[in-house]
């Protein structure tokens, strides 16, 4: 462990949120036990996590799909490294579910035997800044910034939990997972595309799985995981998580606007030169293209 702070806890040069995680877990990390049908959805923070793990379990169980479960999505793909619940994930029936944020160095080696799925979701960064400016301000286990402005430079410093979004090394987060794909069994995928067309996503997502669906259950999954639904879903939406057992800080939601180009109405003409440029500087010679905006009306 290095580094220390109320919030974060760096370990090997990671920033983890501090009041969620286990270090005696994080030192074994790397030898967690992993099973060849594994699933992994993973994520920098604020990048469409939740609704992945909504997506993934209802492709997996029909009693979800059904709704004739009432198994929160916390404990259907729980945290690798937040685990909440402290569920013992040994006696997990198979196939397991989880969701995690850790940097392709921290994750467990058994993944490079390339038989557990990996989904890596990513997002355009300024609408995860947006996302994670109100999500930070929000809950009590991280911390708060009096404005976009004083955020934004924790968010490009690496300061936050995740650390860095921006890349210009190879172990940073985006680029650490695309680069080292090829030691994974991975699927890309981007938030703005699932927004634009969730039918083709959930699609290209279950294919990856090999988990065949009717029309009949396809219509389903994807009728409970468009943003309206998902957000009044008790199961689905982690609100008394964050209120009962995380905490408030200010009253919100996990599923907050869930649109493309929010970064639109937060961002002062300087602030986004600002973020321009430093995009521009690290990013430069990274190969995928991001959606940064969408005509509002088809934003639905
Ligand atoms: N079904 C869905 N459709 C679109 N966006 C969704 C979604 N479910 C969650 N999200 C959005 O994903 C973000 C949370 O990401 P994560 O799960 O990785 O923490 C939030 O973004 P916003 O804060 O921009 O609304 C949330 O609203
Ligand atoms: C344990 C559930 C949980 C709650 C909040 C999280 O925040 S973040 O995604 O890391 O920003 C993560 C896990």
């Amino acid at each position: 462990m290095d580094g220390d702070d109320k919030y974060l806890l760096k370990f090997k040069g990671y920033n983890f949120a501090r009041l969620f995680v286990d270090i005696n877990f994080l030192k074994n990390l790397d030898d967690f036990e992993t099973r060849d049908d594994d699933v992994f959805v993973i994520t920098y923070p604020k990048s469409g996590t939740i609704w992945t793990q909504q997506i993934l379990s209802l492709i997996y169980y029909e009693g979800h799909r059904n709704r004739t479960e009432i198994v929160n999505t916390a404990d259907r793909s729980p945290f690798l490294e937040y685990n909440l619940h402290k569920i013992d994930f040994e006696k997990r029936p198979s196939p397991r579910l989880f969701a995690s944020h850790v940097p392709y160095y921290l994750a467990p080696k058994g993944l490079k035997n390339k038989k557990a799925k990996v989904i890596y979701v990513s997002r355009n960064p300024k609408d995860v800044l947006i996302s994670y400016f109100h999500f930070s301000n929000m809950l009590v286990t991280f911390e708060a910034s009096n404005n976009i402005g004083e955020f934004m430079e924790k968010f490009l410093d690496g300061k936050v939990v995740g650390s860095l979004w921006f890349c210009h090394e190879s172990f940073d987060h985006m680029r650490g997972w695309y680069e080292h794909r090829h030691d994974f069994n991975i699927l890309f995928m981007v938030y703005e595309e699932m927004k634009k067309d969730l039918r083709s996503s959930v699609l290209k997502i279950s294919s990856f799985l090999e988990k065949e669906l009717s029309e009949e259950d396809l219509d389903a999954v994807v009728n409970q995981a468009v943003f309206q639904n998902m957000k009044v879903d008790p199961q689905a939406n982690y609100d008394s998580i964050l209120k009962n057992e995380i905490g408030l800080r200010t009253k919100g939601h996990f599923l907050r606007k869930g649109t493309i180009g929010d970064w639109k109405h937060y961002l002062t003409v300087q602030q986004n030169e600002r973020f321009d440029r430093v995009f521009q500087r690290k990013m430069k010679d990274f190969p995928l293209k991001f959606i940064w905006e969408i005509d509002e009306e088809l934003d639905q």
